[in-house]
């Protein structure tokens, strides 16, 4: 059968066909390459926004020789100390080409050193904004670690606040303050890529520029937020990455030392003495048992404990750094206007002596042979000599120190009572009066004319007073002392004889606090700048909440926290960073949130003070949070501003920050809508009515209910 022929093709229907063909694959094509281009283009847009933060890259750092820093340093000379933190000390130093550093110098070398020292170079290293400190270069010698920054000529927020100047700071700093350190967090949060958490942010580490800027500087707890996850600590978390970048960097430090001191990097947490500072406060209310040791690998000394440690030591003076003059177009805006420069800024005379001997403090704790200082933690370990609660104790014990401005306020009437057969007849005569003075700085001084008038009823009141201090102490803590040992049995019999020794041992601390100020002369008072910081990452003892408010700031909240490996200082550190190490951009939300209540109320976040009157107030966070309840924030402004302050900004800044110390991460605000909001261009969100369990109301009923016959 013959076969049937094709049928003939149509060669122009072909053509078409093929044309189509072509011109269809070419327009996929374009459109591939527009929509590849567009997206180059936009992840070039995006990331220009950022700063790709490399830390394998970090900028050009300088690498200074030990013996030009010596030299710069004058030998390391104590009158060239400027500060002194949990992980060194800092000097100020003038290079030959008469460039002014500030040079930190690590403590003996050890794990939790290295590991900051590590941090600072890798992340602050690597970074650069006018709201940072500029790490400037490092020294690795031997075992030597030290590090080298600008020089910030005004010292640190702390000082500023607590110290000798605290009325330096105006209203209008005090903003400009709060907007730098936002922007700070704006640049760490948002700037960089991947973001970096601080993990520290707290009044010492926030330096004031010689224009009475803020920078904030101290990266020793900093994490790189990786892949939008967690906060990694760069250091602990990879070994050998971090050791490739430390040679990567030609860091050729002996770290053979090291290792062969502290545990193997990485060595998991259970290897090292467990701690825990719940138990710790427990423990000087309980049993012998509890005396057991902790280690507490933290150490701020700037506290009063600096001071005993340096004492040994000799003579410390600082620099003379003198303030420069504020420009009014130097300021930040405020809503978009210029704040007004503040004249009166420009005579102050930043220098103060940080002269410190020993004092009946010192020798006491000497006696006792607890020596406070950079090593303490590593004496202590398996030693059973010092425990974590003593170190509480004695942060707490500064709090409630003369030279404390609370304190001062308080001390009027409260104070001489406490130690009772201690305060001279003068003391109590000048305590009967204005119990409630909160004059900051000139009030305690003061004699008035009114005195004699008011003195009986003043006797009379302060007798009251002191009874219910006393029931308060009792009501408060001796039942917690009901697991009796011998020792605190015995505490119990003095405060029985006398309250000397209260809880937690506040009345001792107190009282050489007071034995200090008032019986001898010249002696320096107690530590002003004193923070409770865990540089030196706490152990776990037991897994408990996270969240509690002791983190938080709640110390007379029943709940104590149990962490794992604690880093921050405590009242700053956010709620729930329980020290699982998951440091997230939140945490230093919270932390700016107590940053900001301190800022505008001038007090610590913690004042533990003796008077019942003004417990109420101990704990920062949880006053402010009864003002908001009661429509009265303004309260919680610092009255050494008195009526210099703009009313509307306060309300602002104090409304923020209990956005920012919500309990729930996720319900604070992120850095760039802080810092909308500080500027004006934002609405506060929805004021959330977020209460943490507080003092006991009785203590609130106690103290707001006024004595007959005294006056406010
Ligand atoms: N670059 C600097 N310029 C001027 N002074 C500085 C500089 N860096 C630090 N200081 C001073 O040294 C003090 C100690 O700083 P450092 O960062 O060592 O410790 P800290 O933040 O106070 O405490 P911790 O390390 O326990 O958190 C600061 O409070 C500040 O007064």
């Amino acid at each position: 059968m013959p076969s049937r022929p094709f049928p003939p093709t149509n060669p122009t229907k072909t053509k078409a066909l093929f044309l189509a063909l072509t011109i269809s694959a070419c327009v996929v094509i374009f459109c591939s390459i527009l929509y590849f281009l567009y997206h180059l283009w936009h992840s070039l847009v995006h990331r220009a926004k950022t700063i790709p933060f490399d830390a394998s890259a970090p900028l050009k750092l300088q690498r200074f020789s030990y013996k030009d820093l010596k030299q710069a340093t004058n030998g390391f000379d104590t009158a060239n100390v400027i500060g002194k933190g949990g992980s060194g000390t800092v000097f100020r130093g003038i290079l030959k080409d008469g460039k002014l550093i500030a040079i930190k110098r690590l403590d003996a070398l050890s794990l939790q050193s290295e590991r900051e020292f590590q941090n600072e170079l890798q992340i602050l290293g690597g970074l650069r904004s006018p709201f940072l400190v500029t790490l400037l270069g490092y020294c690795v010698e031997k075992n030597r670690r030290v590090l080298v920054y600008e020089y910030i000529p005004n010292r640190s927020l702390q000082e500023s606040l607590f110290g000798d100047e605290g009325m330096s700071l105006s209203w209008e700093s005090r903003l400009c303050i709060i907007l730098d350190v936002a922007r700070a967090l704006e640049f760490l949060h948002l700037g960089c890529d991947p973001p970096v958490i601080h993990g520290d942010i707290k009044p010492s580490n926030v330096l004031i520029d010689s224009e009475w800027r803020g920078k904030i500087s101290d990266f020793g707890l900093s994490r790189i937020k990786v892949e939008g996850e967690f906060g990694v600590d760069l250091f602990s978390q990879d070994l050998g990455r971090s050791q490739d970048l430390w040679k990567s960097q030609e860091l050729s430090g002996n770290l053979t030392n090291l290792t062969a001191e502290t545990p193997a990097i990485g060595t998991p947490i259970e290897s090292v003495s467990e701690v825990d500072f719940a138990l710790a406060l427990q423990a000087s209310s309980s049993s012998k048992n509890s005396r057991t040791c902790f280690n507490v690998k933290a150490l701020n000394l700037n506290s009063l404990n600096y001071n005993a440690n340096i004492a040994s030591e000799t003579e410390i003076r600082s620099v003379n750094a003198k303030g420069k003059e504020i420009s009014a177009l130097d300021r930040d805006d405020w809503n978009g206007k210029f704040f007004p420069c503040d004249d009166e800024l420009s005579s102050i005379d930043y220098s103060k002596e940080l002269t410190v001997s020993a004092s009946p403090l010192v020798d006491d704790e000497k006696a006792n042979g607890k020596q406070w200082g950079k090593d303490w933690w590593w004496r202590q370990d398996g030693s059973g000599e010092l425990c974590s609660k003593d170190y509480v104790m004695e942060w707490i014990g500064s709090q409630i120190c003369p030279s404390n401005a609370d304190w001062d306020d308080g001390k009027n009437n409260v104070h001489a009572k406490v130690e009772l057969e201690n305060s001279s007849p003068k003391d109590k005569d000048h305590d009967a009066i204005a119990p409630q003075s909160q004059v900051f700085g000139i009030g305690h001084n003061t004699t008035d004319n009114g005195v004699e008038k008011k003195e009986s009823r003043g006797k009379k009141y302060h007798k009251k007073k002191h009874r219910k201090m006393q029931e308060w102490w009792k009501e408060e803590h001796l039942a917690e002392l009901s697991k009796k040992t011998s020792k605190l049995k015995n505490l119990h019999t003095k405060w029985k004889k006398g309250l000397k020794v209260p809880h937690f041992d506040l009345g001792r601390r107190f009282y050489l606090c007071r034995r200090k100020k008032f019986g001898q002369e010249g002696e320096n008072k107690c530590d002003q700048n004193g923070e409770f910081s865990f540089r030196r990452g706490w152990k776990k003892k037991s897994t408990r909440s996270i969240g509690s408010d002791m983190w938080s700031g709640d110390l007379f909240s029943r709940e104590l926290s149990s962490t794992t490996s604690m880093r921050g200082t405590l009242c700053y550190v956010a709620p729930e960073y329980g020290g699982c190490g998951f440091l997230m951009e939140k945490a230093d939300i919270y932390s700016f949130g107590v940053l900001i209540l301190v800022i505008v109320s001038g007090r610590r976040p913690l004042h533990v003070l003796a008077s019942p009157m003004k417990l109420e107030k101990a704990n920062l966070i949880s006053w402010c949070r009864h003002l908001a309840q009661d429509g009265n924030i303004l309260e919680l402004v610092d009255e050494r501003l008195k009526e210099d302050y703009n009313k509307e900004q306060a309300s602002l800044c104090i409304n923020l920050a209990l956005i920012c110390l919500q309990k729930i991460p996720e319900l604070r605000p992120d850095i760039g809508d802080i810092v909308k909001i500080l500027k004006g261009e934002m609405e506060l969100p929805p004021f959330p009515f977020e209460f943490s369990p507080s003092p006991p109301s009785k203590l609130y009923s106690r103290s707001r209910r006024k004595p007959k016959g005294t006056t406010e």
